[in-house]
């Protein structure tokens, strides 16, 4: 089995969750565009869908599936995204992309998290993946020189524009023992948008793709 039926495997494990009636809260990446595709299975039956990416977006209206803007949608009961990283404690980096904050918003108000992966994606500690961090243009070099502070070496991820008009660091060599505290820490740095650690609100429930089918933790 190689990564990307590994991946499917795990976006398919998800579709069990989506309640008839329902709006899906949908992420962004390799493994959500399986789940995408697995969702048009069900666009009958759901609501519809809020997604938190254009190209997201564009893939779930393609397939038939209705998007509706965060704004008119009261409550989402599930949310389903990938990860970059991911620990036991479910603590996750995102962002690879370039969609973390539209991702932590949409996130932020469903009920539970169900993070799509492959066994890849499972470490001890965060931090090889480098750590994408969405920044207004304006205070790229200050955010920066204020990571550095912080033990990250962070590298401008050039020609990338995030669907919100900002910039990405990526901030390598970091051991990421305490993410929660990093999480608010590299928030409270003004320019900062949002950054790629989903600790404070991780992950609810992961399904892992693996040699011997899908794993639920
Ligand atoms: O910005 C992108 C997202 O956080 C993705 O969910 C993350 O990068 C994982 O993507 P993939 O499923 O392609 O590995």
């Amino acid at each position: 089995m190689d990564q990307n039926q590994k991946k499917k495997a795990a976006a398919e494990a998800a579709l069990a969750f989506v309640q008839p009636d329902t709006i899906v809260g949908v992420g962004t990446g390799s493994t959500v565009n399986f789940f995408i595709d697995a969702l048009a299975s069900k666009k009958n039956d759901i609501a519809g869908a809020v997604s938190s990416s254009d190209a997201s977006t564009q893939r779930l209206k393609k397939l038939g599936i209705e998007v509706f803007d965060l704004n008119s949608v009261d409550d989402l009961d599930i949310y389903v995204d990938g990860a970059d990283e991911i620990t036991e404690h479910k603590h996750m980096i995102k962002g690879g992309g370039a969609a973390l904050t539209r991702e932590k918003i949409v996130a932020a108000v469903a009920k539970t998290f169900i993070c799509i992966i492959d066994d890849t994606k499972h470490v001890p500690i965060l931090g090889r993946f480098p750590l994408p961090v969405e920044v207004i243009p304006m205070a790229r070099s200050y955010v920066a020189r204020e990571i550095v502070k912080l033990g990250g070496d962070p590298a401008y991820r050039q020609g990338v524009v995030t669907d919100n008009g900002n910039i990405i660091l990526d901030v390598h060599n970091l051991e990421i023992l305490n993410p929660v505290e990093l999480e608010n820490q590299l928030n409270n740095i003004v320019g900062v948008v949002t950054n790629g650690l989903f600790a404070d609100r991780c992950a609810d429930i992961v399904l892992t793709g693996t040699e011997q089918g899908v794993v639920k933790s």
